[in-house]
């Protein structure tokens, strides 16, 4: 265990001094590309702007025989492409057991360590994972004369790296997030889907039988397979300081049941989620920006809190001190997207405009009784 002291020093000499905040960029979508595959790779530099989060994926989805191509084309896109202050590059390196990892971190550190915003590690099994990353990156961050700490990101798709969640994402001040990563998390726990995410038919519930006519039709409703990872993923990262992700939707061509899972995750507490196909960009950013009617309500709640406490009637419905704080959330996502977004800065204009006045508050009497 390391002292509370020695937290934020650099793990050597040389190295970035630690965040003490993870920087709260926009990384709604995560848009995932192969750097050995031309097509793609030369589509990278006009995506910059289309995107918050650009990244080079080395591991699964790269044939083995690509790894090396994969390394140096994402080595050739970084230097040769200007992200500019909006869209970060990111990398996911292959697993930390491969044949290829030393040689991810090694080369990319070193020759584009200066455009490399955040490092996502697959398949971490528990802090071990995360302090062996932490103090490479130190000794090659010094050695490449870096002077900001690069971040890293774990993705959640082993059971013991879900068990050891919290150790995870308390391991060193470089975590930035975690994504869910449904595919191997299935396979590792054997689960019975072979899905890249989403819900399934056979996962299900069924209304009662009426009149104990268990042959009669009865309704079905589809459950979502990953809750109690999205939700335990959400608490472990809130109580962190760090952002939570939803990960792959492998089934590309349903468009609908991709925005649906998106949304769960957005509402669940979910900052984000990655892209696999230029198709579910815009979903990805749709869904992970709030919508101009709940930032318009968000602010009248504001509005009508005042001093931010005690309770009041809105539309019929009671506000206080807590839906404020959730208000808060929502208010505040607005203005740091409105800030890289136009497009949304004026969406979250017009609904400042459009906000109806505050009523009154029903119960004057009950801000000064709740102090
Ligand atoms: C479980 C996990 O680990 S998930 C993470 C790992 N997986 C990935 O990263 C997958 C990334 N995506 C892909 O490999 C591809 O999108 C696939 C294989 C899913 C589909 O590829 P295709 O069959 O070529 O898709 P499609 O024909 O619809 O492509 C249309 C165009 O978009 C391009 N394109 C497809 N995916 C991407 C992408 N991720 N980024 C940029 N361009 C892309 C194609 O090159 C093609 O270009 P063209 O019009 O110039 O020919
Ligand atoms: O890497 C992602 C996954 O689902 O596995
Ligand atoms: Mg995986």
């Amino acid at each position: 265990m390391r002292s509370a002291k020695d937290f934020f020093r650099p793990l050597a000499v040389g190295a970035p001094t630690p965040l003490t905040q993870v920087p709260a960029r926009p990384s709604r979508v995560i848009h995932f590309f192969d750097p050995s595959n031309p097509k793609m790779a030369a589509k990278v530099p006009g995506m910059v702007g289309t995107v918050d989060v650009l990244l080079g994926n080395l591991e699964d989805a790269v044939k083995a025989d690509s790894k090396e191509a994969a390394r140096a084309g994402l080595v050739e896109i970084a230097k040769a492409t200007d992200f500019g202050q909006d869209t970060q590059l990111w990398t996911r390196i292959n697993a930390l057991d491969s044949p290829w990892a030393l040689d991810d971190l090694t080369t990319l550190v070193t020759e584009i360590g200066d455009k490399l915003d955040v490092i996502m590690v697959p398949k971490v099994q528990g802090a071990e994972d995360i302090h062996y990353v932490d103090r490479l990156l130190a000794q090659l961050e010094a050695k490449a004369g870096l002077t900001r700490p690069i971040l890293v990101h774990a993705i959640l798709e082993t059971a013991r790296g879900m068990v050891n969640i919290e150790e995870i994402c308390g391991a060193s001040p470089r975590m930035q997030g975690l994504s869910l990563g449904p595919a191997d998390l299935a396979a590792d726990r054997r689960m019975k889907t072979t899905r890249v995410g989403g819900s399934h038919p056979g996962y299900l519930v069924r209304t009662d039988p009426v009149d104990g006519d268990i042959t009669g039709a009865r309704a079905t409703a589809q459950q979502d397979l990953w809750h109690y990872t999205i939700a335990r993923m959400v608490d472990a990262c809130a109580m962190h300081g760090i952002y939570p992700y939803y990960g792959p939707f492998g089934d590309i061509q349903d468009v609908v049941a991709c925005e649906d899972q998106f949304r769960n995750a957005f509402l669940l507490g979910c900052v984000g989620t990655w892209s696999l196909h230029p198709v579910q960009i815009e979903i990805a950013k749709r869904v992970f920006s709030p919508s101009a009617e709940d930032v318009a309500h968000a602010r009248r709640v504001v509005a009508a809190m005042g001093d931010g406490t005690g309770a009041v009637m809105l539309d019929g419905k009671m506000e206080d001190d807590a839906s404020l704080k959730q208000c808060l959330v929502i208010v505040e996502l607005a203005e740091r997207l409105s800030q890289t977004d136009p497009a949304l800065a004026e969406l979250y204009a017009d609904a400042r405009g459009a906000t109806p006045p505050v009523d009154p508050p029903t119960a004057p009497a009950a801000r000064e009784g709740a102090r």
